[in-house]
């Protein structure tokens, strides 16, 4: 309850306070109408030409019919901008985290769970506020309005009536939670896990279906689908006969009325016209207290999205900004200075005793065995991770010691695996340069060897590069990764094995590219070709622990 409270804080007190005060003032007058029409046919039925009698009825009536629709639309205004707030909140708050736990502290979490933890829980979270605590504070108000107004007319009906109220807002919303936990709890898993299957199958598709991963496949969606559906069934099993009960209780509630009331009209102490107002009233505040029974069977639900949104919330970043940053050096070398690292959880270093150094305008090339660590030499250089030993600067200031958007905007990196976006060819070019021209974007793309590329493509630079660039080829990709990189111009270019899937002419022409266009910058490359690179370039060897000065073959 209090891990649900706090998704409601942040939307302002005025508000909840306003939302409540309009949703009870809304049932009031729905209690007020049914109440006044009920007087108003039993008077008109007993005295029909006393306008005395009928004259402030008809108001009423028509006063409580109107404010009931005004007052409706009033609090949907309040409460949904409330609820919009609160999920706008939620969300930023929780796309704020993700940005800086990526890349790093994301890399055991599976995309298609943190999507559904991004969109559906948060999503689910939205009715918190509507669909479970506004009703509440509501019921609650409306509650204690109409006992008050029980043991004003009639006395001897007040203990029954709190008797009911209590069972209906209370007792039937605590069985609720109970019965349907294990059904939210489980809906909510079975729907993540379909968001993650879902995405996943999406990702590995061809393999599926060419490789023997179909029928299993298959199974693991069927199997999804049964437990959503059975929880389904489930929380409806019990939202059901909380409705039938809340219809019971308010039934019971007007006979109780009819009962008591009858007595007092059938002594002459009571008017008639308030029999039918007291018994039509008090079915009518049932309606808001009833309700709560099927409101709180998602309560199960909504705290498994909580706690799956808290899960996402407690894992912390690989690397923070610093307390006090320091200025970012104007001489922008790149020292490894005996730099050892080993990834969390595992027992063996992956980098040991590390000693490399990038001058401005220098180009190294990092060679060695899959596995040596040359990716993580980039990632530690970027700070997705710090060093476990020694340290890594800029001008002799410690990565640690800048501001993390100040280090990053000194790079340019073109990853292992090229990241192109679903989009055009120009917008996946124009996220290194939003003001790169037309012209220069096709001419280097002709000097990356993309020309035919560009020819090919329906719309040339308009021209849809496909989901991830699916409609690319991998060497096309790497090339498009690179040209990014090229014009983000930033003084240190990183370029993690841009010629792994590029035929010997392409790679070299790739290489050339960079030389030419990156004069001005450092580069440090991953690559397991040091047979293409001219003599600018000075090659480290990455074997295991210890860089050395490679000999050129
Ligand atoms: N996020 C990670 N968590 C745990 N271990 C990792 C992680 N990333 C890489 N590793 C491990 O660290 C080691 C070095 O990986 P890295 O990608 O740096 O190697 P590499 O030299 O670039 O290899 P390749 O030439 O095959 O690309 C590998 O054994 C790899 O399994």
């Amino acid at each position: 309850m209090s891990g649900l409270w706090r998704f409601v804080q942040g939307g302002g007190r005025a508000r909840m306070v306003g939302s409540v005060l309009l949703g009870t003032g809304t049932v009031l007058a729905s209690v007020g109408l049914l109440a006044a029409s009920g007087a108003l046919i039993t008077g008109a039925a007993l005295q029909p030409d006393s306008l005395l009698v009928l004259l402030p009825l008809i108001t009423s009536v028509r006063l409580f019919g109107l404010s009931r629709a005004a007052l409706r639309y009033a609090e949907r205004l309040v409460s949904h901008d409330l609820t919009f707030r609160l999920l706008g909140q939620v969300r930023s708050a929780t796309l704020r985290h993700l940005t800086q736990l990526a890349p790093a502290a994301l890399v055991g979490v599976r995309g298609g769970d943190l999507l559904a933890r991004v969109r559906s829980d948060v999503d689910e979270l939205q009715g918190v506020y509507l669909r479970l605590f506004a009703p509440t504070l509501v019921a609650a108000l409306t509650a204690l309005v109409t006992l008050a107004l029980v043991w004003l007319v009639a006395p001897p009906l007040a203990p029954i009536t709190a008797g009911l109220l209590t069972v209906a807002g209370v007792v039937l919303p605590a069985v609720a939670v109970r019965a349907a936990a294990p059904a939210g709890q489980t809906q909510n898993a079975a729907r993540a896990e379909l968001g993650a299957a879902t995405l996943e199958a999406l990702h590995g598709l061809p393999d599926l279906l060419t490789g023997g991963g179909r029928p299993a496949a298959e199974q693991h969606f069927a199997g999804l689908l049964t437990t959503l559906e059975k929880a389904e069934i489930r929380r409806t099993q019990v939202t059901a006969p909380a409705n039938v009960v809340r219809d019971a209780l308010g039934g019971l509630g007007l006979l109780a009325a009819l009962a008591l009331v009858g007595q007092g009209v059938a002594a002459g102490r009571t008017p008639e016209p308030l029999l039918a107002a007291a018994a039509l009233g008090l079915l009518a505040s049932f309606e808001a207290v009833g309700n709560l029974g099927s409101a709180w069977a998602a309560h199960g639900a909504l705290q498994a999205a909580a706690r799956r949104l808290g899960g996402l919330r407690a894992l912390s970043p690989t690397v923070q900004d610093p307390q006090a940053a320091a200025a970012l050096p104007l001489d922008l070398t790149l020292r490894f200075e005996g730099v050892g690292f080993e990834y969390p959880g595992q027992d063996r270093s992956t980098l040991r005793n590390l000693t490399l150094t990038l001058r401005p305008g220098e180009r190294v090339a990092v060679v060695g065995p899959s596995g040596a660590g040359k990716s993580t030499l980039l990632a530690l250089a970027l700070r997705f991770w710090d060093p476990s030993n020694g340290r890594v600067s800029l001008g002799n200031v410690d990565l640690r010691g800048l501001q993390l958007t100040d280090l990053r905007a000194c790079f340019a990196w073109a990853p292992q695996q090229a990241e192109v976006f679903g989009g055009t060819l120009r917008g996946n070019l124009l996220l290194g340069d939003r003001e790169a021209r037309d012209a220069d974007l096709t001419a280097l793309l002709t000097d990356l060897g993309l020309g035919a590329l560009l020819a090919r493509l329906p719309g040339g630079l308009d021209g849809w590069v496909g989901e991830f660039g699916a409609q690319l080829s991998a060497g096309e990709r790497a090339r498009l990764s690179v040209g990014r990189a090229l014009l983000r111009a930033a003084p240190i270019l990183l370029l993690d094995e841009p010629t792994a899937h590029l035929d010997p002419a392409n790679a070299r022409r790739l290489l050339s590219t960079v030389e030419e266009r990156a004069c001005a910058q450092s580069v440090l490359m991953v690559t397991h070709q040091p047979e293409l690179l001219g003599t600018q370039w000075r090659v480290v060897q990455l074997t295991g622990h210890l860089s050395e000065e490679a000999e050129r073959t």
